[in-house]
């Protein structure tokens, strides 16, 4: 019967199948443990990506391998390589591979925005958003998966559409950040009946087939609310960190707060809630709380997370030349809290 130096060096010739590394280079040989009266081996294995049909064909590998070699049956429970191992193979990644934003080894991280209904100002938070990283340097992409509502084009005022040439999309560049929307292959603003199935699919080519080239932050202006679609959208989206935006009325944060728990249970991390319509603020300097009190902090406080910061009720101001309706100059007090808000991620993201 094998004993546990053996079966560590039959499996440490095998390879990750994302990092293409054997896994002895990787330490994927986490534990072995036998029971040599049943001939009975159970391992378990840690590699860069789990639950993916490359999973599968390195299970049935080590199955094989195993069992060729004395095994009676065998057990196997797969995890994850942990980030600071991952983060150590990423300088040695082909140019190909990190640029697969969806492989382990790209360091593209997802920032998905969600709210627990709709016309809370999340699509309006996420172009600021992605505009305020770009202004701090970053290169940033975003998804406009907002079904109900592709508002992201107009939004940022954008006019042209994305090429699409020998099966590759290529993304609009506004204002620094590349755009990609499904409002862009929809006919004439035409109402889709969607389904979550069908919208992952869609996403998942925008993972793929979109010329990405390099970025730091890829957002995503994610369906609102808690029902079918969102689950499934959340289910299908790698890992990312999501932020919740709310309305200050304590009523709206309790919606919302359902809309984290989703994040949560799709093991999405919450980096964080924005209060969004917070208060108005008249001429003379004064807040009237128009839409309550308190929403944010208590949806934070809920979440375990942080109030990244409130948006007071206002318009951009735009110019003929530069319409981009819903996007603050960087001078207006807004638009400083949006670079704050950005600031801060980029401090907690440590990218
Ligand atoms: N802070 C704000 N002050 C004033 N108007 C705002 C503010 N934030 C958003 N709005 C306006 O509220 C409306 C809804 O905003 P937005 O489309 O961003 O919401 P949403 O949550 O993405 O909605 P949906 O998901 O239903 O598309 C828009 O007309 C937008 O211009």
């Amino acid at each position: 019967m094998l004993n546990e130096q053996q079966v560590r060096e039959l499996l440490g010739e095998l390879q990750d199948p994302f990092l293409h590394k054997t896994l002895a280079e990787t330490k994927g040989v986490t534990n072995v443990s036998i029971k040599a009266e049943k001939e009975h081996v159970s391992v378990r294995i840690a590699i860069a990506k789990v639950n993916t049909p490359e999973q599968m064909t390195l299970q049935m590998k080590i199955v094989e391998v195993l069992k060729e070699n004395g095994a009676a049956s065998v057990g196997i429970r797969f995890e994850e390589l942990p980030a600071e191992v991952l983060q150590s193979f990423r300088g040695q990644a082909t140019e190909s591979q990190a640029q697969d934003i969806l492989s382990p080894l790209s360091s593209v991280q997802f920032i998905s925005i969600a709210s627990g209904k709709g016309g809370v100002g999340k699509s309006t938070v996420s172009v600021n958003m992605a505009v305020a990283l770009a202004r701090l340097g970053k290169k940033v992409g975003l998804i406009d998966a907002d079904i109900y509502g592709f508002s992201v084009p107009d939004m940022m005022g954008v006019t042209e559409m994305p090429v699409v040439k020998d099966d590759r999309i290529y993304p609009v560049d506004r204002l620094g950040v590349k755009v990609i929307s499904m409002g862009f292959f929809v006919e004439n603003n035409a109402p889709i009946v969607w389904r979550g199935p069908m919208l992952g699919k869609v996403l998942d080519q925008f993972f793929r087939d979109v010329e990405w080239g390099e970025l730091d932050y890829l957002l995503l202006d994610l369906p609102p609310g808690t029902g079918d679609v969102a689950l499934d959208i959340h289910q299908m989206l790698p890992a990312s960190k999501e932020i919740v935006v709310t309305t200050p009325h304590p009523t709206a944060a309790f919606v919302a707060a359902r809309a984290g728990a989703m994040a949560l249970q799709t093991n999405h991390e919450i980096l964080g809630v924005i209060e969004n319509m917070a208060w108005y603020e008249s001429k003379t300097g004064e807040k009237e709380f128009v839409f309550g009190q308190g929403g944010g902090p208590k949806l934070a406080d809920e979440l375990r997370t942080k109030l990244l910061g409130q948006i007071p009720l206002g318009q951009p101001d735009w110019t003929e030349e530069d319409f981009a309706p819903s996007i603050y100059a960087d001078n207006h007090p807004t638009g400083q809290i949006y670079l704050k808000i950005a600031e801060e991620i980029i401090s907690a993201l440590n990218k």
